[in-house]
């Protein structure tokens, strides 16, 4: 079974994500370690790019602050290398595809099996052009999480039955950023998504109190956020672990 699959058996999972080396790699590795700590069941590790297209200003500003302090993709191995001596949370790249393309598939694949990354979430690398990494998803043993959407429609039962560890439910059409409402189709698209298969679905985009974490996850069997943690990496700059994992532990607490 997969360690990600693993991570939603105890309940429903919280997954936050963060920019890799936002500000620098050492306030990386304390928010990793901090989210851990408050009890993430899956951590979500995003690759600055260049052209984030799927995100909102608060992410690209992440991107900018990350790229400012250096960061590079053999130090944001060196993260995970450092994490994994501490800590054994699942944690997944969040990385636009071109990334790993330059990087090389067997290389970058290779990297992450050897330093505990269990799964690569792409999300400009649509399910028809996954062929060219999967070989080498599979060959390391990472877990291609597949995207799913409103406006998926004929495509989930194969989306569905390819998907491995989690599927990644996007709440929105439009990019990553908090949201006050959502649409009253999810609740169907996560039962449509159980209809052909067990791996459990996580819903992203948007979500970022407890209320909504509450109430989004009487469907989702996780619940992922990004912006609303990044956010407060900017707003406590090297200094932002101790207020990341407060929030991490209240949306956890939430999901109980
Ligand atoms: O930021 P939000 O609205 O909380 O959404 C999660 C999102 O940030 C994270 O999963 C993510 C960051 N960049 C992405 C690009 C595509 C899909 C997902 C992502």
């Amino acid at each position: 079974m997969s360690k990600l699959t693993d991570a939603f058996t105890s309940g429903k999972a919280f997954i936050p994500f963060i920019v890799a080396g936002d500000p620098d790699e050492t306030s990386t590795l304390n928010n990793i370690l901090a989210m851990a700590k408050a009890g993430a069941d899956i951590i979500e590790l995003g690759i600055p790019f260049s052209d984030p297209v799927a995100d909102g200003t608060v992410i690209q500003a992440g991107d900018l602050r990350a790229f400012e302090g250096g960061i590079t993709v053999d130090k944001i191995f060196g993260i995970v290398k450092a994490a994994r001596e501490q800590i054994q949370t699942p944690i997944v790249f969040l990385t636009y595809a071109n990334v790993p393309f330059k990087y090389g598939y067997d290389r970058f694949c290779a990297q992450c099996q050897a330093l505990g990354v269990n799964g690569l979430v792409i999300p400009d690398l649509p399910f028809e052009e996954q062929g060219e990494i999967r070989p080498f998803t599979q060959k390391c043993g990472l877990d291609l999480i597949m995207l799913i959407t409103l406006n998926s429609g004929d495509r989930v039962p194969a989306l569905a039955k390819a998907a491995e560890g989690f599927i990644y439910v996007v709440s929105t059409q439009g990019i990553t950023g908090e949201r006050d409402e959502f649409d009253h189709r999810l609740s169907a698209l996560f039962a449509q998504i159980k209809e052909y298969t067990e791996v459990p679905a996580a819903l992203g985009f948007g979500i970022h109190t407890p209320a909504q974490a509450k109430a989004l996850s009487q469907f989702a069997d996780g619940i992922i956020v990004g912006s609303a943690i990044v956010e407060l990496a900017a707003q406590h700059g090297t200094a932002a672990a101790a207020a990341i994992g407060k929030y991490t532990a209240e949306m956890k607490a939430a999901l109980a």
